[in-house]
């Protein structure tokens, strides 16, 4: 049987590489697939900064405070807060927080830099005064085509560039900072180079278990699947010099909609800090979505150690301060993410929540956590179109009004509803419904 019908597309595919021809991925004997999830890594949000560089209409002082107040609030230790180098706005933030009483003594704030001594000076100068940790993040693009082509410069040229950036933060920075490097777009720069930065950096910064090193690893553009993250990941986990003395950092983007599970798999790789957005803002398909992230643990059983119990109060504040709408079928927050339409789904959601009576654990079909979890309540979780059926109508009507149908009820009423749907080609609200029933049983 030729069940396989599909032809050549039209697709000029042949204009890409995939990533082994574009950078080496050693070989390791890895362990990842077999590792589990039981805690959370270090979370920070990097939505002050890259999230806010990707928006049209940067967040304004009053909007960049609301979303830290809002991280703060949801329990965020460490959180990036801008490029103080930047913009006046970015600069006069990092001084509010400087110098007034919102970085609660538990909580470390990072600000970002590339490696220009004069970007660096302004960097410092934005958190004279600062109480508590501050960690200075530099970056530089590392992978061979920005090299060659952004830089211009060679290997030996961008270490040079690096070091001296490094020295002049160590020169500059208070006792309180910590340092942190990320080498831009790690995932397309070879293995070695990046092994041989890291041992520079952490010799340069004295690099301690009591004060270790960040070392950031951003997928800035993914460019594989994510088991080649991950195997970069535990590469890097089993190789670095002063392995104790750095905290191995992940940055995914989502260019190929695979952040969520880069950064997992980089956890399970051995990474135990992860940046990026609450949402998954950022450029271009955005940062990973922390969000998710998260509240996957939390599925799973695992303390995310975020307070997402409101989370329509978070989207709130989000949505204004990026002033972009969050899609209704984003994961754990959309609009619709605890609702269905169609009929075998609802009528196996009304009998899981008929024979969980109260039960602790969570076992209901087709919902992954409990909508309550984050605040969300039950009356949207059936909603009745034409592709509803005898279930999801009589629980509706039931959950709503109190009216409880008999089975035979249940399988005649379903066909009115159906006609009407039909007919009208939307849904039926729950009032819609109550006036076919009281029509019916006239
Ligand atoms: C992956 C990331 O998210 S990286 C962060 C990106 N974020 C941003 O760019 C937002 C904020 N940026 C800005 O406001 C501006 O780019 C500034 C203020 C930092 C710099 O502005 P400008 O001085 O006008 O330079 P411009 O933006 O064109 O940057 C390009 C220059 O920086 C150099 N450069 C780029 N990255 C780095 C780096 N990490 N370290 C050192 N130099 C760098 C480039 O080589 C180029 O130098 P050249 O002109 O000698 O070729
Ligand atoms: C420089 C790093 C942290 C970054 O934002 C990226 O690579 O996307």
């Amino acid at each position: 049987m030729d069940w396989n019908r599909q032809q050549h597309s039209p697709m000029p595919s042949h204009r890409y590489r995939d990533i082994f021809a574009k950078v080496p991925v050693e070989p390791i004997d890895r362990v990842w697939p077999d590792r589990r999830i039981t805690t959370a890594p270090l979370w920070v949000p990097v939505d002050l900064r890259d999230g806010n560089q990707a928006l049209a209409d940067p967040m304004d002082p009053l909007r960049k405070r609301q979303f830290f107040e809002l991280m703060v609030a949801m329990g965020y230790k460490e959180i990036e807060v801008g490029y103080p180098s930047a913009s006046q706005t970015d600069f006069d933030f990092v001084r509010l927080l400087a110098t007034s009483e919102l970085v609660p003594p538990d909580v470390t704030i990072v600000v970002f830099t590339p490696a220009r001594p004069e970007l660096i000076a302004r960097t410092i100068e934005s958190i004279a005064g600062m109480q508590g940790d501050v960690v200075i993040h530099m970056y530089t693009a590392t992978a061979p085509v920005w090299r060659d082509v952004v830089l211009r410069r060679t290997r030996e040229e961008l270490a040079s560039l690096v070091y001296a950036g490094a020295e002049e933060i160590l020169r500059l920075a208070p006792a309180n900072v910590r340092f942190q490097f990320s080498p831009e777009v790690f995932n397309l720069t070879e293995p070695d180079f990046v092994l041989e930065l890291s041992d520079g950096l952490t010799k340069l910064w004295d690099a301690t278990p009591a004060r270790p090193v960040i070392l950031n690893l951003p997928a800035t553009i993914e460019a594989a699947t994510p088991n080649v993250y991950a195997d970069q990941i535990e590469y890097m986990h089993k190789n670095l010099p002063r392995r104790d003395s750095v905290i191995l950092s992940v940055h995914p983007h989502n260019d190929r909609g695979t952040g969520v599970a880069c950064a997992e798999l980089a956890v399970l790789a051995g990474a135990e800090r992860v940046e990026g957005c609450i949402f998954g803002n950022g450029e271009r398909t955005g940062n990973v979505d922390l969000a998710t992230l998260a509240l996957n643990l939390h599925a799973q059983g695992v303390d995310p150690m975020i307070d997402f119990s409101d989370i329509d109060r978070i989207r709130e504040v989000v949505e204004h301060c990026t002033r972009m709408p969050i899609h209704p079928r984003h994961p754990y927050v959309g609009e619709l993410v605890y609702t269905a339409f169609s009929g075998t789904h609802q009528d196996a959601i009304r009998k899981g929540f008929a024979s969980r009576g109260e039960a602790e654990l969570w076992e209901v079909p087709y919902l992954p956590i409990d909508p309550a979890d984050v605040g969300r309540g039950y009356e949207a979780v059936v909603r009745v179109n034409s592709q509803s059926g005898k279930g999801g109508i009589a629980h509706v009507l039931e959950s709503t009004y109190g009216v409880r149908l008999t089975a035979e009820e249940e399988v005649a009423f379903a066909r009115r509803v159906q006609r009407h749907t039909d007919e009208t080609g939307r849904e039926a609200t729950p009032a819609e419904l109550k006036e076919l029933y009281d029509a019916c049983s006239q």
